[in-house]
């Protein structure tokens, strides 16, 4: 892939960017088969790949620049805004809402927030497009003072953004590299983006995760499924299950399964989609994932844990060791921490594992494993 705001240095964070695709996903097997370590006994799948662009489902766009001229993108290393508009790694739809929410800005006299003078309203617009094409729009702001005239002007947006389905503000007061703050404030009626993979109904609501990619999120969670069907465990756990990706796909009335997640949004939106499917032997709970495991008082039969990139860390890690789990299935973004759990595992061994390639033209990667117990 080749990208004009890379060859003019304006903006370097796709690292690979320029590299074939197909040695991009050598690369980062070879990188994660080696932080794994030599294990005659795991098995690994082919790599799942990824649209080289257009694959983003997300946009986090920094604004800078003027109420008359704003720019929608990064700020560089030297505090400037760059303009990113047509970043390629956005799909068309995506991409599109860009100038109309510049216009909007304009229409709307939101001030786009100065990070070296403090001053200011706008801080990010942050874009969500679901797999059909709806769209959740989020501005974080510094304060209140543009919220009325946000309101005032949405009919109009939502006029030229047919699909777009949530917006909200999100106030973020304070002077720091926090991308959200904690209160949210939805505008329209609606309050959660419909994400529908693999035939299964997700809800979205802002301020809760969801995987990047979409097409290689649905072959995460159909990866994962597979494996669990295979096993036929009468119990699950989903630890840092989100907005229950995991757990929804692996509930087919046939086994427990519980989700446990820290945001409380992020819960909500799973509870919509578990009363939607109308699937009785699964709940979700906010909580975490290790005062949860620690303090259960039960064990299931098989555990799911996608934690973010710093891993699940040495107590949950050692909970799970000494636990009488015999199957995890651990998800990472982050292969380093990752085999740093697994080494504190050491009764848990991968058997099989697959990379799923989520941010073409980066280092990054997905792994998925399955541990088993040495006998
Ligand atoms: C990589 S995301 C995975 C989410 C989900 N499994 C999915 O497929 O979308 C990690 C999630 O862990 C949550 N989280 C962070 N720290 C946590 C903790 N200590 N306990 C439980 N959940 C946590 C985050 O809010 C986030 O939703």
């Amino acid at each position: 892939m080749q990208c004009s705001y890379f060859d003019a240095e304006r903006c370097r964070s796709c690292t690979w960017m320029g590299q074939p695709y197909a040695a991009q996903v050598a690369g980062k097997e070879e990188h994660c088969r080696h932080l794994l370590g030599e294990r005659p006994d795991l098995v690994w799948s082919s790599a799942v790949t990824s649209a080289e662009q257009g694959f983003r489902n997300k946009a986090k766009m920094v604004v800078t620049g003027s109420v008359e001229d704003p720019a929608l993108g990064i700020v560089d290393a030297d505090g400037v805004g760059v303009d990113l508009r047509d970043c390629g790694l956005y799909p068309e739809g995506l991409r599109s809402t860009f100038p109309v929410l510049a216009e909007f800005v304009t229409a709307a006299a939101i001030q786009p927030y100065d990070i070296v003078r403090r001053a200011g309203e706008l801080k990010y617009l942050l874009v969500t497009q679901s797999p059909d094409g709806e769209l959740m729009v989020r501005f974080v702001l510094r304060s209140q003072e543009a919220v009325a005239r946000i309101r005032k002007h949405l009919p109009v947006l939502l006029g030229a953004l047919p699909l777009l389905r949530v917006v909200s503000v999100n106030l973020q007061p304070e002077h720091k590299a926090v991308l959200e703050g904690e209160r949210e404030i939805v505008l329209t009626a609606q309050d959660t983006l419909r994400m529908r993979l693999n035939g299964i109904d997700m809800h979205l609501r802002p301020q809760s995760f969801f995987q990047t990619n979409t097409e290689v999120a649905a072959a995460l969670y159909r990866q994962a499924r597979d494996w669990v069907d295979e096993l036929a465990p009468s119990s699950v756990w989903d630890l840092y299950c989100g907005v229950g990706g995991f757990a929804l796909h692996c509930a087919d009335g046939s086994r427990d399964v519980t989700g446990i997640e820290t945001s409380a949004e992020a819960v909500t939106s799973a509870e919509t989609s578990r009363r939607e499917a109308d699937l009785t032997r699964l709940d979700f709970r906010v909580g975490d994932a290790t005062a949860f495991a620690v303090g259960a008082g039960r064990e299931p039969d098989l555990v799911i844990v996608n934690p973010p990139r710093r891993g699940i860390g040495p107590e949950l890690s050692r909970w799970l060791e000494g636990s009488s789990v015999d199957r995890v299935i651990y998800s990472s973004c982050n292969a380093t921490s990752l085999a740093r759990d697994l080494a504190a595992m050491p009764s848990l061994r991968p058997r099989r594992a697959r990379l799923l390639d989520m941010f073409p033209q980066t280092t990054h990667y997905e792994v998925v494993t399955l541990l088993e117990r040495a006998a």
